[in-house]
């Protein structure tokens, strides 16, 4: 018999399949600390969480019959996906079953913003008749800002049309040919912040998207502009946007995630009469729950049942031969893939993973796993991993072109990706070097001997006299310490590349600073 446990509120309509099936025992025990958790997890087979189980090392590491966890929604920030992997538990998700009860809450958000329908409840129940505080705005001819467009993002853009709103649209995937389609008119984050009548964000919280809309956005926004923020805390900077709704340039905003949940009482977007909050609804309808059940349940039977599965969300242990020759690569290929990721700009079309040497006589299939979820966990963050990287990519019209040759180079062992977007064609190659670790070896047509590791700017620039000395000076005078410096080149005086390794990260602003240097081309700050 294999033991369920049920650690959150989760339709019980959904999880039938499990309760009826003949070898499952399915125990409901929800609101555990992570002391009463852990001391009885070790009984199960399996874990069905929604969001609020966090599901801790400490919880795994008493889990010595646990295969998997199964989460009832799209997020697994609350699960310790490294430890889960470790200790070889699969963690399956239900990433479909609640796109449109978030979709449809992001609408109900807008139009309760626009005509402001809880503020004007609470007024009339008082025993108020005030027609004249509640002069709202239609969304017809508004124009739309949707950054993110995913599952979420897209039902959004499709609605809004019917509402007769115009599109723009972000998202680091989105090509011209699926924007089109879905009649969303290209933009960047700034270029959304400056035309949007109303800006609804639907990306996962990343280091890139953390503080997305910030101060600087919220300058460049016009007066009147309304917010909306179901996707997650922290994407939108809480602060920046109670100034901004001070400063009149914000007319209202409806908020259903926050940083920490749930937010303490005097959190100023519980307070304010122009925000709207919900409690993490998105997710929250009869169908959604029964959806997200339903999958998975099915998931799960699949992975007690030792059968095939779909939507796992993290490594599945690998074979010790294999892994023993390809683990040192495996971080070294991550980085490159991260790396390469922010130094080129424009949506990914092609990747091109060449291995020379001793690799090239192993099956990669791990390494090209490493290196796809590298570069699109720059955008996705959690949401991909080594399972899943190969489908994300799919699911994107990414192609993978995989070169394998065994002539040796200078390198026992060397790994060169090429990333093609629909702007640029970029390369990056690296090694692991006994004694020394992993090193970045060249990068585009320049031979540098680079760590991977940290806080990194990428500086392209004209190879002239003094260049260290600015680049070093500015980021002096702005407290950021140079841990190490590189430059290539290939002839003297032609153009030139410097790879910084940096103490902590530069700010946007000194990177803007940087950038405007007399002889520089570009400045990319990359996060390892
Ligand atoms: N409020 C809720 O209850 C609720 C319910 C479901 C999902 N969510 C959250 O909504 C978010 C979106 O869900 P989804 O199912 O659409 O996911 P998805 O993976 O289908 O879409 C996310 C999109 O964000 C894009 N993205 C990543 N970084 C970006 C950036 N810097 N700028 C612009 N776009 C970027 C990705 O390319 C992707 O297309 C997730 O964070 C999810 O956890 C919240
Ligand atoms: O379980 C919930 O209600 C939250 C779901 C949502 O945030 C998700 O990421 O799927």
């Amino acid at each position: 018999m294999y033991k369920v446990l049920v650690s959150d509120p989760i339709s019980d309509l959904g999880i039938r399949q499990l309760s009826e099936a003949d070898d499952v025992i399915v125990d409901k025990k929800t609101g555990l600390s992570e002391d009463e958790l852990t001391a009885i997890i070790g009984e199960y087979d399996a874990l069905l969480v929604r969001s609020q189980t966090k599901v801790t090392a400490k919880i795994m590491q008493a889990a010595a019959r646990l295969k998997v966890i199964g989460r009832a929604g799209v997020g697994v920030d609350n699960i310790d996906l490294e430890a889960a992997t470790q200790r070889g538990i699969v963690v399956v998700n239900a990433p479909d079953g609640n796109t449109i009860a978030t979709c449809e809450l992001t609408f109900a958000m807008l139009m309760a913003v626009a005509r402001q329908i809880p503020q004007a409840y609470k007024k009339t129940v008082s025993g108020e008749w005030d027609r004249k505080s509640f002069v709202g705005v239609e969304l017809r001819n508004k124009v739309l800002g949707v950054i993110g467009m995913g599952r979420i993002g897209s039902e959004v853009a499709k609605r809004a049309k019917v509402f007769g709103m115009e599109i723009v649209g972000y998202d680091p995937f989105l090509t011209q040919e699926r924007a089109d389609k879905l009649g969303v008119k290209l933009a960047t984050v700034d270029e959304i912040a400056s035309q949007a009548d109303f800006i609804t964000v639907h990306t996962p919280l990343t280091n890139e998207t953390r503080n997305l809309i910030d101060r600087p956005q919220f300058q460049l926004m016009k007066k009147g502009v309304r917010i909306v923020n179901c996707a997650r805390g922290g994407i939108i900077n809480e602060q920046a946007l109670v100034e901004a709704i001070e400063e009149g340039i914000v007319a209202g905003a409806g908020f259903d995630v926050f940083v920490e949940e749930p937010p303490a009482p005097d959190h100023p977007l519980l307070n304010h009469p122009k925000i709207v909050v919900t409690p993490h609804l998105g997710a929250s309808t009869v169908e959604a729950q029964e959806n997200v059940a339903i999958d998975v349940s099915e998931e799960v039977l699949h992975i007690l049942r030792n059968e095939p599965f779909k939507n796992a969300v993290n490594m599945p242990p690998v074979p010790p031969i294999v892994l023993n020759k390809l683990q040192p690569y495996f971080a070294l290929s991550e980085k490159l893939g991260r790396f390469l990721g922010q130094m080129t700009e424009g949506p990914a079309q092609e990747i091109t993973v060449g291995f020379t040497g001793e690799l090239a006589d192993l099956d990669t299939t791990h390494l090209n796993r490493y290196i796809v979820k590298g570069l699109l966990s720059n955008h996705l963050g959690g949401d991909v991993n080594i399972v899943n990287a190969m489908h994300m990519a799919k699911l994107r019209d990414i192609k993978i072109v995989v070169q394998k040759s065994s002539a040796s180079e200078s390198f026992t062992n060397l790994i060169t990706v090429t990333l093609k977007t629909d702007k640029e064609t970029r390369t990056l190659a690296g090694t692991v070097l006994e004694g020394y670790g992993e090193r970045i070896v060249k990068i585009d047509k320049y031979t540098v001997d680079a760590s991977p590791e940290g806080a990194m700017l990428l500086i392209s620039h004209n190879d002239k006299p003094g260049m260290v000395g600015r680049v070093g000076t500015l980021l002096g005078m702005n407290d950021v310490n140079i841990a190490s410096m590189q430059v290539g080149r290939k002839e003297a005086g032609g153009s030139a590349i410097m790879v910084l390794a940096i103490d902590k990260h530069a700010s946007a602003e000194v990177v803007n600073e940087l950038s405007k240097l007399p002889e520089i081309m570009k400045v990319k700050q990359i996060i390892l």
